[in-house]
């Protein structure tokens, strides 16, 4: 520890950090991992100022570099005015905002490290990726993989010099003092300093505040993943094992005390096993370890007391007495030892030792919580169980080791964060989701990704590391410990089956958005073997859809294959490490393969079934494409008449027909085997009215008496205020499900809010694509013309309705928009929504979630602070048998009323 106590217990009050122009803007942001496995980014939707591009933590071992890359992202909300804001509001906030003509720009930040030993790799990187130009259209910085990014309008707004003469970089860390002029002689770039513990604590409460799973335990060999109450954050201890360790009391933004620290870290262990093993890099004295048996250079407690224990005091047999104790003696030298062996003793001293005094520490300052952070922990499962058995034996179970996905980019992100508006606080766990590129299976923690600059070079890079994806992804056996060297009877048995390299050792992340404010919810879905086999038998399937939607040509096919290396990478990495990414749920698993999709500019695989473009697979397959291609035409002419006939209804039968025929209208689903079976028969009208027919009710899941009483029940009818449809397909379920009901909802006076998919996902309709059927459909009535007008989806259609029979044309009427949810699958997980979701989802008091994917597969337990209806229809055989005990075609209405009134 440190000789002068002192000098290590200086209490820091909070940070005063300096304003640096231009700034971060981490609203509404996302993380996406890149296509580094050690380097997660984060995209942030809304950066529209120039900024610096990077920021460093050089330290005593490594240099981390945390790095931005511009990305735009498609609008999201697609009415005239967001719902929840007059137009007047929106302009205020505008005007609030400064005036910035640019478009909303976005872009992901990076994460990469070198040794600091090497500091000139570091530097050639920053110039091959020209960070340190001012410029970033100047800058390689554009992902051409991300469809609009990079284009004429973008660039042109980027070509602002704001450090004309130098630019001006945020730097922590002690080589930000001792390599300052290095960088300034090199790259012309002048370090702003930042302190390295600000930056740890900033770095730390960021990513616990602001990544989804960012912390988990690992003890025994399980990881488990554990979710931070916000107001529950502080007070903890953080302890940032680096090349020497710093133990921090972390009481707030900005509000720390560094408590002590120790000598002993991560430096020390990778010293030591440089002399006594030879050991070229970290990595390697971790695999030596994987195989080695410690006994033979550590003094045992039962080599003192002669084989046994030493009960009396808690102490087995087979206890570390002593580390590399057997050493003493006089007739073995340092070659008569295994290096296997010394590298298993090592790794044990080392992080036991730290566990220890982590909880001295924490047991001083009486706290529970103890994360560890610092790029020695390396996601390494040996030495992560060693310090939690330690805190876990000395606390008696009381207090809880924690460990970080982003480990080593604590300080790294604090000085990057010390960018950005300064109420970092209001960052919310939820604002962040992530996804997955292609590259995480394969790239290893030398690696920097693939590069990005032509599609094609990305097929190529998948090619040459499919060969090491499998290299990597092969587990080292391990051979199971034989002493525990950590006090007690208990040991730390790593259960897991392997010492992964660092692709597989390093836990990747992914992207940000704004919550709703709905409760969170677990998901249902389950992302076992079930999922697996799912993805991969319709993978084929798809690949083909997907090389048809781009015409069939050489380039789709050679784009086709390389998505299908890559996804199935990513599901045999996940298959053997389910926790590699975070938690991972079932909608997460569609999004990343969506993810995969878009990375090799398939925008829309499905768009060949939607439009019934390009498919000639087949008699069969060609019929039901051309009828697809004309469903959204079909479905709109048969609408008035359909209209007409509710409109002769009493409002009881009304809403049973609205609700009969939102579920009937969910047969139509492209992405279902079971009805494309379906279609080869009957038109449009015919299949909706039979399946109508065929309905009867009960249904199986059946709540609906419940909602027509809240509906045109006595006293408790008051029509809701704002509704939320999270709609579903494509074609007659969206045209006759959906407006029938919207319609409905609009001329009872309740606002109508239609959450759609940002992006395609089988047969779901895009948000997109809502606003012209709403154009076609309000043709045929007033109420939705003047709606959609209203909520800015139409704008001169005064003349295009033919239906002027109802209401007053001067009447308000609520309004209908269109919001897109920021997913791009047919789940939703809610606790990831986009800011505009979760802005309409203010004040909504009623929540209609409908189609198997978003009402069953997940969300169907989910509970909600306002009214909820929940509709599907079941065109899945195992979803009938395990969920619902009932069968193909059943439907599901569950209704649960707001519990709060
Ligand atoms: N690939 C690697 N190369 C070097 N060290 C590694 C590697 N992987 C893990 N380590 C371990 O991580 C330690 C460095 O961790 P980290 O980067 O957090 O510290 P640092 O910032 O360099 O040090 P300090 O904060 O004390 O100045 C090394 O001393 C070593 O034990
Ligand atoms: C000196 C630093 C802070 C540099 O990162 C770190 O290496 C450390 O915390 N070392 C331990 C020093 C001590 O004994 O408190
Ligand atoms: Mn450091």
């Amino acid at each position: 520890m440190a000789d002068d106590a002192s000098a290590s217990t200086a209490a820091v009050t909070p940070i005063n950090r300096s304003p640096s122009r231009p700034q971060l803007v981490l609203s509404g942001a996302a993380i996406q991992g890149s296509t580094d496995d050690k380097s997660p980014s984060i995209v942030l939707p809304h950066q529209t100022d120039e900024l610096c591009h990077f920021a460093v933590d050089v330290g005593g071992s490594l240099v981390k570099l945390v790095y931005f890359s511009r990305q735009a992202d498609p609008p999201l909300v697609y009415s005239g005015s967001p719902p929840g804001k007059s137009i007047k509001e929106r302009d205020r906030a505008k005007e609030a905002e400064g005036g910035r003509k640019n478009p909303i720009l976005g872009g992901r930040l990076h994460f990469v490290k070198f040794e600091t030993s090497k500091i000139n790799e570091c530097l050639d990187f920053i110039q091959s990726k020209r960070l340190h130009c001012t410029n970033l259209a100047d800058s390689a910085l554009f992902d051409p993989s991300v469809p609009g990014s990079g284009e004429g309008a973008i660039v042109k707004f980027l070509i602002v010099d704001i450090f004309p003469l130098s630019i001006i970089c945020k730097a922590t860390g002690g080589g930000a003092f001792k390599y300052a002029e290095v960088f300034k002689e090199r790259l012309g770039v002048t370090f702003d300093k930042e302190d390295e513990m600000d930056c740890l604590v900033a770095g730390s409460n960021f990513l616990l505040r602001a990544i989804r799973y960012e912390a988990f335990t690992h003890l025994e060999g399980q990881k488990q993943f554990v979710q931070i109450n916000h107001d529950e954050l502080f007070p903890y201890l953080l302890v940032n094992i680096g090349s020497g360790v710093s133990i921090i009391k972390v009481d707030g933004d900005g509000v720390f005390q560094r408590v002590s620290g120790t000598n002993l870290g991560g430096g020390t262990f990778w010293g030591l096993g440089r002399l006594l093993m030879n050991c070229k890099t970290f990595d390697e004295i971790l695999e030596l370890s994987q195989r080695g048996d410690n006994s033979s250079v550590d003094m045992l407690v039962g080599d003192i007391y002669g084989g046994l224990d030493y009960s009396k005091i808690g102490l087995s047999a087979s206890t570390i007495a002593s580390s590399f104790g057997k050493a003493i003696s006089g007739d073995k030298d340092l070659s008569d030892y295994n290096r296997e062996d010394l590298a298993l003793s090592l790794l044990r001293m080392i992080s036991y030792n730290i566990g220890q005094i982590a909880y001295l520490n924490a047991l001083q300052y009486g706290l529970k919580r103890i994360f560890f952070g610092g790029v020695f922990i390396r996601g390494h499962a040996y030495t992560m169980d060693t310090i939690s058995f330690a805190i876990n034996f000395w606390s008696k179970g009381e207090a809880q080791a924690m460990f970080l996905r982003h480990e080593g980019y604590l300080g790294a992100l604090g000085a990057f964060v010390s960018y950005a508006e300064p109420d970092l606080t209001a960052l919310r766990a939820h604002q962040f989701v992530e996804r997955f590129p292609v590259g995480a299976p394969y790239a290893g923690g030398e690696m920097h990704g693939p590069s990005v600059e032509d599609l094609s070079e990305k097929i190529s890079w998948i090619d040459r590391f499919m060969k090491r994806g499998s290299d990597i992804t092969a587990p080292i056996p391990m051979a199971a410990p034989t002493t525990t060297g950590v006090g007690g009877f208990e040991r730390p048995l790593s259960r897991a089956p392997c010492l992964r390299s660092d692709s597989s050792a390093a836990l990747n992340v992914g992207v940000l958005h704004l919550v709703p404010t709905l409760e969170a919810f677990p998901l249902l879905a389950d992302p076992s073997g079930y999922w697996f086999n799912i993805l991969l038998s319709t993978l084929p399937d798809l690949v083909e859809k997907a090389v048809a939607s781009e015409g069939a040509t050489d380039s789709a096919k050679k784009r086709g294959d390389a998505f299908a290396q890559a996804f199935r990478a990513h599901l045999t990495r996940l298959s053997e490490d389910p926790a590699a990414y975070g938690k991972l749920g079932l909608a997460n698993l569609l999004e990343l393969r969506e993810e995969c999709l878009r990375e090799f500019h398939f925008t829309d695989a499905y768009r060949a079934i939607k439009k019934g473009e390009a498919f000639t697979y087949g008699p069969d397959s060609y019929l039901v494409w051309t009828r697809a291609r004309r469903e959204n035409e079909a479905a709109l002419a048969v609408l008035p008449d359909l209209l007409s006939e509710l409109d002769t209804m009493t409002p009881s039968e009304r809403i049973l027909a609205l609700i009969e025929g939102l579920l009937a209208a969910n047969i139509f689903d492209w992405g279902s085997k079971a009805c494309v079976e379906l279609y080869r028969s009957g038109t449009i009208m015919e299949i909706y009215r039979m399946s109508r027919d065929k309905m009867k009710r009960p249904w199986r899941v059946d709540d609906f008496d419940l909602f027509r009483r809240r509906w045109i029940g006595e006293g408790n009818d008051k029509p809701h205020k704002r509704a939320l449809l999270f709609v579903d397909n494509a074609g007659a379920d969206i045209v006759l499900g959906v407006i029938p009901f919207v319609r409905e909802l609009l001329r009872r006076g309740t606002e109508v809010v239609l959450v759609a998919n940002s992006l395609p996902a089988v047969n779901d309709v895009v948000a997109t694509e809502i606003p012209p059927i709403i154009a076609e459909a309000a043709k045929y009535c007033d109420v939705l013309r003047r709606s959609a007008v209203a909520g800015g989806l139409l704008t001169d259609a005064a003349s295009l309705s033919k239906d002027r029979s109802q209401g007053n044309q001067d009447e308000p009427v609520p309004a209908l928009y269109v919001v897109a949810s920021g997913s791009g699958s047919p789940c939703i997980d809610l606790r990831q929504v986009s800011s505009e979701v979760a802005e309409a989802a203010n004040g909504a008091d009623l929540v209609v979630l409908e189609g198997m994917g978003r009402a069953v597969h997940t969300n169907f337990n989910a509970k909600f602070k306002c009214d909820v209806l929940k509709l599907a229809m079941i065109k899945n055989q195992r979803v009938a048998d395990k969920l619902l005990n009932g069968s193909l075609y059943d439907c599901v209405c569950r209704y649960e009323p707001d519990q709060q009134v």
